[in-house]
């Protein structure tokens, strides 16, 4: 049923992208995200600053320090708190749930090997908490087959996990191979709807172009996923608020204009992910629209330490 409705559909999305220069327009207009515009007025350090200009230093600093606090568990709920490198240890995944369970992440993003222990460790946490776990398919690079991505996301789902972020076959997206690119995600979809787990799709925004990347949000959503995410953190490039704006717009209109189609409730969302340094930059996010941040560097967002890990771009 997917395939065969999927085939209309990306051909109707291929016109609709040839059509075009509509997408740049939508960027424009990108729907806003009540609840995250909502926490980004109370917390917009610049106008703050501007408003206590007058103040000393030392009294910004508190207010900023006391805003901070006040928000910070907002924050968290928004933050997928990832740990995806190769060199994980069991001790290193320990410590990721520690850490999400103390600051109230939304879920800890981890290789599907990692799930069953993550999940484990969550279920063992002593404080009562909601974390979920994450897990991503087909990573880093999308290039397996479709296949190979499907398995791997029921086994994920299976060993725990609530959320799948599968990453898009840049190469056929590239090709101009719209029926494959489709298929290959509505199987992961298919099979999240199916056990009941979110399914978020990575499109690597710094491999594509502006098309590409309007193209690649608009076939996810079509096709029912819940999220699309910028980047996987390990190509060239991570999330900016400018592609944010463009995969918001290229979902609304994507969710407007086939809505039969279209992912269930209408809406899907956009996870930024890849290089956020600093509270600055998520909020820049979160204002072009994204709802869900994923980083290696959560507990420096929400605590306003110096990260551990320094961004790679
Ligand atoms: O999916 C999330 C990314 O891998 C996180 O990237 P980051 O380490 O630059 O925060």
């Amino acid at each position: 049923m997917w395939a065969r409705s999927g085939t209309r559909a990306a051909r109707a999305v291929a016109a609709s992208v040839a059509a075009g220069a509509g997408l740049a327009v939508a960027a424009q207009q990108t729907r806003e995200d009540k609840g995250a515009w909502a926490m980004c007025e109370a917390y917009d350090f610049r106008a703050e600053s501007q408003k206590l200009a007058s103040s000393s230093l030392a009294r910004v600093s508190k207010i900023v320090a006391k805003l901070q606090e006040q928000h910070s568990g907002d924050l968290a709920k928004r933050i997928d708190h990832t740990l995806l490198k190769a060199e994980a240890t069991v001790a290193d995944i320990e410590k990721l749930c520690r850490e999400a369970v103390q600051h109230g992440f939304k879920t800890v993003c981890v290789n599907s090997s990692n799930v069953k222990t993550a999940a484990g460790f969550l279920a063992a946490a002593e404080k009562p908490h909601d974390v979920g776990v994450c897990a991503v398919v087909g990573f880093p690079l999308g290039a397996c087959t479709t296949e190979t991505k499907a398995a791997e996301t029921e086994d994920a789902i299976r060993a725990g996990a609530s959320e799948i972020d599968m990453v898009i076959n840049v190469g056929r997206l590239k090709s101009g191979e719209w029926d494959y690119v489709l298929r290959d995600v509505a199987a992961v979809v298919s099979v999240c709807k199916r056990l009941d787990a979110g399914c978020k799709v990575i499109i690597e925004t710094c491999l594509l172009t502006d098309e590409e990347k309007a193209a690649a949000s608009m076939l996810c959503a079509l096709v029912g996923a819940d999220f699309v995410k910028t980047s996987t953190g390990f190509s060239t490039g991570g999330a900016t608020p400018e592609d944010v704006a463009l995969m918001k717009s290229s979902v609304t209109a994507a969710v407007d204009r086939f809505s039969p189609l279209a992912a269930k409730g209408g809406e899907v969302q956009v996870k930024a992910s890849g290089g956020i340094k600093g509270t600055d930059d998520a909020y820049a996010m979160l204002r072009a629209g994204a709802s869900r941040l994923g980083t290696s560097r959560g507990v420096s967002l929400v605590t306003g330490e110096t990260p551990a890990s320094p961004s790679s771009y």
